[in-house]
């Protein structure tokens, strides 16, 4: 065990997000006094995790049922959602009981949703298991699912009562995975906090590895760019577009490859894409549009995707949400760890960065 850190997200309804390790002890506070039951949302993959979850709730006098769902991106879907809805009414989940989503961001997205949802809106605490989940998807109050037209087409803004961040949960996570969220966490340092690039290029070995000597320093790093920025602007009428960097095209590249293609992973070629764009465009120079190439491919990342049709790709990103309406909008590099704005970039703009990320 070891001392908790606690970041405030702060906003309407302020919640802490808390960090450590064998700190489940913490989460009977997070949950509060006026749940009696409480539903344990959890990707089926995870029981290991979520037993013992729920058995902190039981000790702590909750009367805890686990509603297992089916595990990663699959989830995130309307048959699943609508399983969980009755779910909750089967277990009599009532407006001052909870909901706990345990699993990575794909469970907390769902979780977090299907609380938002229920009865119009019950307590949610999410505790997220993979890197990406506790340095990205469960800050924020993001929620929502896929739909075949896009990537969290439906969904709400619904900031959880409560983050409980245990880094032991991490070394079961798979490699590619835990890659996964290091893109996020990479991303953080190019558009708000570059000592989080500096730690990576230091020891990028170390950084791909849930044990390694910056593990703890790379998430809270990661999490207090989130939390500073979704403080300043829950519902993304401006700041908080820069969390968006990279996602354009790396959506697009998820739904063309029918969300079998790891979110982090199609980040890190957007983060590129992102670069070359705004490299084409006279705001950054090589050095800067390198940078991405090497910090992301040194930790295994890819950093080049082609697609069997830049026609098809370049069609899904008009479903974006930071297209406003017929204007395509990306979130750009100015500087490092500054972020402008390119709207409305040229056809040719658009296939000569594809160009240089389609290598
Ligand atoms: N809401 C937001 O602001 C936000 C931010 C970033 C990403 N997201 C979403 O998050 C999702 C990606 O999350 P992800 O990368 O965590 O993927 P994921 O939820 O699909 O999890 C990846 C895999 O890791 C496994 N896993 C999770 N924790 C584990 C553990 N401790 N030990 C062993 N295996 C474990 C899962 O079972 C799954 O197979 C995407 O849907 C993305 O859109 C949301
Ligand atoms: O929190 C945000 O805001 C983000 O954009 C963070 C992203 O990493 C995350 O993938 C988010 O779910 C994308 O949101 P979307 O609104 O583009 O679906
Ligand atoms: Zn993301």
């Amino acid at each position: 065990m070891s001392e908790a850190t606690r970041i405030t997200v702060h906003g309407d309804e302020p919640y802490d997000v808390v960090i450590g390790t064998g700190i489940l002890g913490e989460l009977p506070a997070l949950v509060g006094g006026r749940a009696r039951t409480v539903a344990v949302v959890y990707s089926e993959n995870l029981p290991e995790i979520a037993r013992p979850v729920a058995g902190a709730l039981e000790q702590a006098g909750y009367l805890t049922h686990l509603v297992p769902v089916p595990d990663g991106e699959a989830a995130k879907d309307v048959t699943t959602l609508a399983g969980l809805w009755s779910r909750f009414a089967e277990l009599g989940v009532t407006r001052s009981d909870a909901v706990v989503g345990v699993g990575g961001g794909a469970t907390t997205d769902l979780a977090g949703f299907a609380a938002a949802s229920w009865l119009r809106g019950v307590r949610c605490v999410l505790v997220p298991t993979t890197l990406l989940a506790m340095v990205d998807a469960a800050v924020g109050g993001k929620t929502g699912i896929n739909i075949a037209e896009g990537k969290n087409l439906v969904g709400a803004f619904a900031p959880p009562a409560g983050v409980l961040c245990d880094l032991a949960t991490l070394m079961t996570v798979p490699h590619e995975d835990y890659i996964s969220g290091l893109a996020e966490t990479i991303k953080a340092g190019f558009i708000r906090d570059p000592r989080i690039l500096e730690l990576v290029e230091a020891d990028p070995a170390g950084a791909a590895r849930p044990d390694g000597p910056h593990t703890r320093e790379l998430v809270e790093r990661a999490i207090q760019v989130k939390a500073d920025v979704v403080g300043a602007d829950l519902k993304e009428s401006g700041l908080r577009e820069i969390l968006n960097y990279g996602h354009t095209l790396a959506h697009a590249i998820e739904k063309s490859e029918d969300y079998r293609f790891r979110h982090g992973h199609a980040v890190a070629i957007g983060c590129v894409y992102a670069a070359e764009l705004a490299r084409l465009d006279g705001r950054i120079d090589d050095k800067l549009v390198e940078r991405h190439h090497e910090v992301f491919s040194s930790v295994g990342l890819p950093t080049s995707y082609r697609s069997e049709s830049w026609d098809e790709l370049r069609a899904a990103m008009n479903v974006d949400k930071k297209t406003r309406g017929a204007t395509l909008r990306f979130v750009v590099l100015d500087e490092l760890a500054s972020c402008g704005r390119l709207a409305g970039p040229s056809e040719e703009l658009l296939r000569d960065a594809y160009a240089r990320v389609a290598r």
